[in-house]
């Protein structure tokens, strides 16, 4: 079993758990009062190369990464510092996140905020919007195309963004014909998790001007910003280097300072 398969497995199980304590129909109609979702790509499109900051426990690939006791203060200190989205992993097993950390995030800051985990069901849609998420990852690898083009609809007729990961050309091409706009390109391999940011630079080419483009992974500081930038990416997104950094909120200012540097390469939107 590949780390992707043994970590959907898991979050099967779970989701079981959730269904049972609350009924689909139920989830809908509460998740349908909710407040609207945030505008993610009015918040993406700011000038220069957003930070998308991640609230990040630990990993299959790294172990434990931060304690992170305040999800609701780290969240604050992403906003500060200039994030424009904030990615909260809500994967309990391999992460260490829960939607107990979606919730105190939501409460804490005014920006859009993401809900990172492995969605294989509707109904983790609807539990996304009821906790306050204003976009949702969808990861290619992890879906059958019918099923990604129904969640990507899905997502999109609640007033959320999706934000498509793919990890090689194949998938590249699956998520441009089930009608992904927001692109994440993850440099981890999900088989051997060795983190390779070349995979963007290979990628990026071939998506279309008008898809955003997000850098996922390895981001460590300013130079691979840059250097990603440089590739045509319109964004990161970066977890362990902030969290393992001891001052999150220090190395998202240097990043953003990075992203908005008249000198750092961006594409003429
Ligand atoms: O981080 C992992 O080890 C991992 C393993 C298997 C599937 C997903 C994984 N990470 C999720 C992510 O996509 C990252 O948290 C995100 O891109 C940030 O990466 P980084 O800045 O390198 O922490």
């Amino acid at each position: 079993m590949s780390v992707l398969e043994d970590i959907v497995a898991g979050v099967r199980e779970d989701l079981a758990v959730r269904e049972s304590a609350l009924p689909f129909d139920e989830l809908k109609a509460r998740a349908a009062k909710a407040p609207a979702p945030r505008d993610v790509m009015a918040a993406l499109r700011e000038s220069g190369i957003g930070v998308i900051a991640e609230v990040k426990r630990r990993s299959p690939s790294k172990g434990d990464l931060a304690p992170i006791a305040d999800p609701a203060s780290l969240a604050k200190d992403y906003e500060d510092g200039g994030a424009r989205v904030i990615s909260v992993l809500t994967e309990q097993r391999r992460f260490g996140g829960s939607l107990a950390d979606l919730d105190a995030v939501r409460a804490a800051v005014d920006i859009p905020v993401l809900r990172k985990d492995f969605i294989v069901s509707p109904y983790q849609v609807h539990e996304a919007r009821l906790h306050g998420a204003d976009m949702v990852l969808l990861i290619v690898a992890a879906l059958e195309q019918n099923a990604l083009a129904a969640l990507l609809d899905r997502v999109e007729s609640l007033g959320m963004t999706a934000l498509v990961e793919i990890h090689n050309a194949e998938e590249a091409d699956r998520a441009l014909e089930a009608g992904a706009q927001v692109i994440g390109v993850n440099a981890r391999n999900l088989h051997t998790l060795e983190v390779d940011r070349d995979v963007f630079s290979r990628l990026a080419p071939g998506l279309p001007f008008e898809v955003f483009k997000v850098a996922e992974s390895g981001v460590r500081g300013p130079g691979d910003l840059m250097s990603y930038a440089g590739q045509g990416a319109d964004a990161v997104l970066v977890g362990e280097g902030l969290v393992a950094s001891g001052d999150p909120k220090g190395a998202l200012v240097k990043l953003v300072t990075a992203g908005s540097h008249p000198a750092c390469p961006r594409p003429s939107r």
